[in-house]
């Protein structure tokens, strides 16, 4: 048996090789990156590096090896296509389709939300643009984005997600599907009550309307009244109203206080969410894509192939380039069973060098990718 002192000096040896193989390898990538900068060509070409992978394998000698070999050409293959998108995002730079702003908008512009006055949306509307902004409200969420497509209004603010209950998976599929953009965030504490008709107490109720997030933030306070119905409505505000309207003291609404005062309701009971921290993350947004000079946090969708290695593959953008993901969530498609949409918010601004980076190398990487804003 060899010393280890021995074989680690020959193991050194080799890397040494290896190392300087590596770089002349990239040396000449970047050459291949010139090429492409000067004939347009994309710098993703995957049938070569499919073949690339097959003649590498074919070199070894046993399957182990031909496992090895294949992962470690996946990785110098990713590596040198970044250094390729390096060197376009210098020499040939090709703006994104974004417009920097220096600050929003916020006076003389029209808001919508979805609800009816006294929603959390409303809330959250008053705490980003001021309570004299010039406002009006739709039934559906669907409906807000509607009206910033068509300029009817300006901005519209839609719950993303919810500290107890997780994501609102709406938001998240109509941010897919239309062409607007988030440009700012709100949060708002949420603090749920019970509320009734004037006359009633806890022991009338029969029945409490939500929506399915305020059910679900007070899971654990109805777990207590399981003789009660629960029914999802559009949201708490329109709970609120509906119990005011049908003047029946059995009927409940989880919704806000603001909403009991609105609607003339009694407050049964209070901070009957799960959490005391319950709070719920608007998104601010608009059909333009814009962003502000000073913005933080970028957002982005995008679809990959349906193969073992694509998530990783997308998400190595941001590790190379030294970005900090906030969060990533998945959204089935529609008609596509099992396949789905990918959502990542990271930190950044889209003038960052290390942004531009990653997003071309996703672009051109994903199936497909769409920048949902960065404010
Ligand atoms: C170097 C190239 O660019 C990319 C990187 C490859 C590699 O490192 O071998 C192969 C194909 C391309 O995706 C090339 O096109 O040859």
């Amino acid at each position: 048996m060899r010393d280890l002192k021995e074989l680690r000096v020959e193991i050194d040896r080799i890397d040494r090789e290896v190392v300087a193989l590596f770089e002349e390898r990239m040396g000449i990538s970047k050459e291949v990156a010139e090429y492409k900068i000067a004939t347009g060509k994309k710098i993703l070409d995957k049938e070569r590096e499919n073949q690339k992978i097959e003649a590498v394998k074919a070199l070894t000698h046993n399957d182990f090896n031909g496992h090895g070999v294949e992962e470690l050409y996946k990785q110098i293959m990713g590596i040198s296509r970044k250094l390729q998108y390096q060197l376009m995002e210098e020499k040939a730079l090709g703006r994104l389709p974004f417009i920097m702003v220096d600050e929003l908008e916020k006076k003389n512009v029209r808001v919508v939300y979805q609800g009816v006055e006294g929603a959390y949306a409303q809330q959250a509307m008053f705490a980003f643009f001021g309570e004299d902004v010039n406002h009006f409200h739709v039934e559906r969420w669907r409906d807000a984005m509607d009206a910033i497509a068509e300029g009817m209004a300006d901005y519209a603010v839609l719950p993303i997600e919810n500290s107890t209950a997780g994501i609102v998976n709406d938001s998240y599929d109509l941010l897919e599907e239309y062409d607007n953009y988030i440009v700012g965030e709100q949060i708002i504490s949420v603090q749920h009550a019970l509320l009734g008709m004037p006359d009633a107490e806890i022991s009338d109720i029969k029945t409490v309307f939500s929506h399915p997030q305020g059910l679900m933030q007070c899971a654990k306070y109805l777990d207590e009244h399981r003789d009660w119905k629960q029914i999802s409505v559009l949201n708490t505000a329109v709970a609120a109203k509906k119990v005011a309207d049908e003047k029946d003291k059995t009927q409940a609404a989880i919704a806000s206080t603001l909403a009991a005062k609105q609607q003339g309701l009694k407050v049964l009971d209070q901070g009957i969410n799960r959490s005391e921290h319950n709070s719920t993350r608007f998104v601010i947004v608009t059909n333009q894509p814009i962003f502000r000079k000073d913005a933080e946090k970028v957002s982005i969708c995008f679809e990959v192939t349906h193969e073992s290695g694509c998530l990783y593959n997308v998400l190595s953008h941001f590790i190379f380039n030294n970005l900090n993901l906030c969060r990533i969530e998945s959204r089935p498609i529609p008609d596509r069973n099992w396949e789905y949409h990918f959502f990542v918010d990271f930190e950044g601004n889209l003038n960052d060098s290390a942004v531009k980076n990653a997003l071309r190398g996703i672009r051109e990487e994903a199936l497909n990718m769409k920048i949902l804003g960065n404010y």
